[in-house]
């Protein structure tokens, strides 16, 4: 048996496309752009391909972007002014502050200090909370995304397992949160978890975001079973960099069901649904959603 390939790059392509359309309507409907705030500190090579990538999806589907590169020393009181700028200016619908930030700068003050309402990669605590309790809010990106391609394969997930490999604010618990909305019953592992190739063998749906190349076996899965691999990991093979997931996709596509690949995966859902969330932010602003 060899699993259906689940193509993240066109859906996330299709996905641009609807929020170009739906942003143009917006424009006619309201006068309304919606504007997403880009920051960068530092020179971390990723980071800057990863704006590159977000700038490229702004302007693709008609949003306005503003960006914002920093020194690697910028002082922490300089990016949480800038944030406080954003926070009161009514063209900006969205701030990306992008991750990971320098040493000095502490990621949990400058991301609690954007304002709940322009947090599109909802990050914030109270996004955190309304997600866990099933209100309204900003869902993180990746988890988003991750979620839209399961979706594309099953259109039922109650009763289903799911585990979840991670236990991040960022991926890992959101993901789980995104699952029991579906009523799926949903074990998240980590680091500590016993026997984790066992609890991954009971997984209808497998998300594997741990961050650890090649983790995840191809005799760690059920036969038939989704799996989303969150992972990107930059690794060395004969001399050369390649980027992987967490999941050995070579044995695992011979047992699932339905597979994301890395690259094209997850990946570029995480970037459209950013451009998803700042088009929801900016028709909640002018109370068109
Ligand atoms: N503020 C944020 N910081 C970070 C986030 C985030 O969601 N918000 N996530 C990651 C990085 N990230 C987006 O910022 C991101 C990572 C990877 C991809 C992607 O499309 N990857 C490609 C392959 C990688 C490559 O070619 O370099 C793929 O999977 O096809 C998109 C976004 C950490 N920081
Ligand atoms: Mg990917």
């Amino acid at each position: 048996m060899s699993a259906t390939i689940i193509d993240g790059f066109a859906v996330a392509a299709g996905l641009r496309e609807k929020i170009a359309a739906d942003a143009a309507a917006l424009k006619a409907s309201h006068g309304v752009t919606p504007g997403l705030a880009v920051v960068l500190v530092g020179e971390d090579p990723a980071s800057a391909v990863y704006v590159r990538n977000k700038l490229k999806a702004t302007a693709e589907c008609g949003l306005k972007s503003l960006e914002f590169k920093l020194p690697a020393e910028t002082p922490e009181a300089e990016v949480l002014a800038l944030v406080e700028r954003l926070n009161a200016d009514p063209a900006v619908h969205g701030i990306l502050v992008q991750l990971p930030l320098p040493k000095q700068i502490d990621a949990d003050k400058v991301l609690g200090l954007i304002h709940p309402d322009k947090d599109v990669d909802g990050f914030h605590p109270l996004n955190a909370g309304r997600l866990s309790v099933g209100l309204p809010g900003f869902v993180p990106c990746t988890p988003r995304g991750s979620q839209i391609l399961i979706d594309g394969v099953t259109s039922d997930l109650s009763g289903k397992h799911a585990v979840v490999i991670g236990r991040s604010n960022i991926v890992g618990k959101p993901m789980a949160q995104l699952l029991l909305q579906k009523n799926a019953t949903v074990t998240i592992a980590h680091s500590r978890t016993k026997d984790l190739p066992a609890v991954c063998r009971t997984a209808d749906v497998l998300v594997a975001a741990v961050g650890r190349p090649l983790m995840v076996k191809g005799d760690w899965i059920k036969p038939g079973a989704i799996v989303i691999d969150v992972g990107i990991n930059r690794i060395e093979v004969d001399g050369k960099g390649k980027i992987v997931g967490d999941v050995d996709f070579d044995s695992a596509v011979e047992v699932a069901g339905a597979i994301t690949p890395v690259p094209r995966g997850v990946g570029p859902m995480t970037i459209a649904c950013l451009m998803l969330n700042t088009l929801d932010s900016a028709r909640r602003a002018v109370g068109a959603s």
